[in-house]
């Protein structure tokens, strides 16, 4: 008995010492930016696409890999909505989340909010249930096997117009109680979230949370369109708010959580560095920042890649890493019992590593 203490000391400073990669590794992790048609990995596209007798225009998985590098946003979703559109049956969109699914359990990741773009499948003729009943299919699976809970946003394209957005939204209606809320992603400089106030109160009316994609490369304005007038309750990326010292105090006194995708951001050229990432000025100002992999399959890294990739960047401490954690379930949709219930797990976790 006398040796128990001892040999508790050894393996407590043993453990203390694990790499910073494996500390992030271990912690639990929410995802909540994430588009479901960002995780086609190349492999998977072309196994779906042989299924389907459709051709992709790479001859092979290291062609269509080299094509992706992008100057921009714009040069990224011409590459991401022709991949997508080999997904045709439930089956292909079940498959596309599942490994989704199976990839993040693999890095300790217990919940995901995550997208989807109904339009980029219905204005090639896939029709909306098939879409959806594929996708939830997958989390429901997730759930039940691997115990990761999830909720499903559902994106409004900003480059279609108004109209386009109304039957998307017409169209989720039987799908309420599977949709928890609803998003703007795409082209975002020319399409501020103003164009989509209209869609965004109707969906608010129906019972639909919602989120915007604002500040990516579009200006701090949109930012206040997508609070003032789409009532969001989180932003998506939100990385120019910096440019306006007002506008910051608004999300840290809400504590509006902000969305970040740090790979994605070096990727397509928001941010020329990462050391040049704003996460750390963000927590400093007591902002509400969540780190996440946006379209992992196309930006080099999935959640855990994100997390290390700023880590080393920006030297951040176990501290630093342990409040990102914190905040990707403060920021979720989890009830406050289920947060609760998470942060101890962190709080335990940091406190044993
Ligand atoms: O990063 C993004 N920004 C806007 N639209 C998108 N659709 C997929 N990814 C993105
Ligand atoms: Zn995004």
């Amino acid at each position: 008995m006398a040796a128990l203490p001892f040999i508790k000391f050894k393996e407590h400073s043993r453990m203390k010492d694990i790499s910073i990669e494996k500390f992030i590794a271990g912690i639990p992790k929410a995802e909540l930016h994430l588009h479901i048609e960002g995780t086609f990995e190349p492999e998977l596209m072309f196994t779906i696409a042989r299924r389907n007798n459709l051709k992709i225009n790479y001859s092979n998985v290291d062609a269509l890999k080299k094509a992706y590098r992008f100057n921009n946003l714009q040069e990224f979703l011409d590459i991401y909505y022709a991949g997508a559109s080999v997904l045709i049956h439930e089956q292909d969109f079940y498959d596309l989340t599942w490994a989704y699914i199976t990839k993040v359990n693999e890095q300790n990741v217990k919940h995901v909010e995550i997208f989807f773009d109904p339009q980029t499948h219905t204005n090639r003729g896939i029709s909306f249930d098939v879409v959806i009943n594929g996708i939830q299919r997958a989390l429901i699976d997730g759930q039940r096997k691997l115990g990761i809970s999830f909720r499903l946003i559902m994106c409004f394209l900003r480059h279609l117009d108004e109209s386009s957005a109304f039957k998307t939204l017409e169209q989720a209606l039987p799908y309420k109680k599977w949709i928890s809320g609803v998003g703007l992603d795409s082209s975002e400089v020319g399409n501020p979230p103003s164009k989509f106030q209209k869609v965004f109160e109707k969906a608010i009316e129906e019972g639909f949370l919602t989120v915007a994609h604002a500040g990516e490369e579009g200006p701090s304005s949109y930012i206040w369109e997508a609070i003032d007038l789409l009532k969001v309750i989180r932003v998506d990326h939100g990385n120019r708010c910096l440019d306006d010292d007002i506008l910051v105090k608004k999300l840290a006194n809400l504590q509006i959580p902000l969305t970040l995708c740090p790979l994605s951001n070096l990727e397509l050229k928001v941010v020329p560095d990462l050391k040049e990432h704003p996460l750390v000025k963000m927590m400093e100002r007591n902002l509400l920042v969540t780190i996440n992999s946006d379209d992992p399959a196309y930006f080099g890294g999935y959640m855990n890649e994100n997390y290390l990739a700023v880590a080393q960047a920006l030297h951040l401490s176990k501290k630093q890493i342990v409040q990102l954690a914190k905040n990707s379930f403060e920021a979720s949709w989890l009830s406050k019992p289920e947060k609760q219930k998470i942060m101890l797990q962190i709080e335990e976790y940091f406190q044993n590593n």
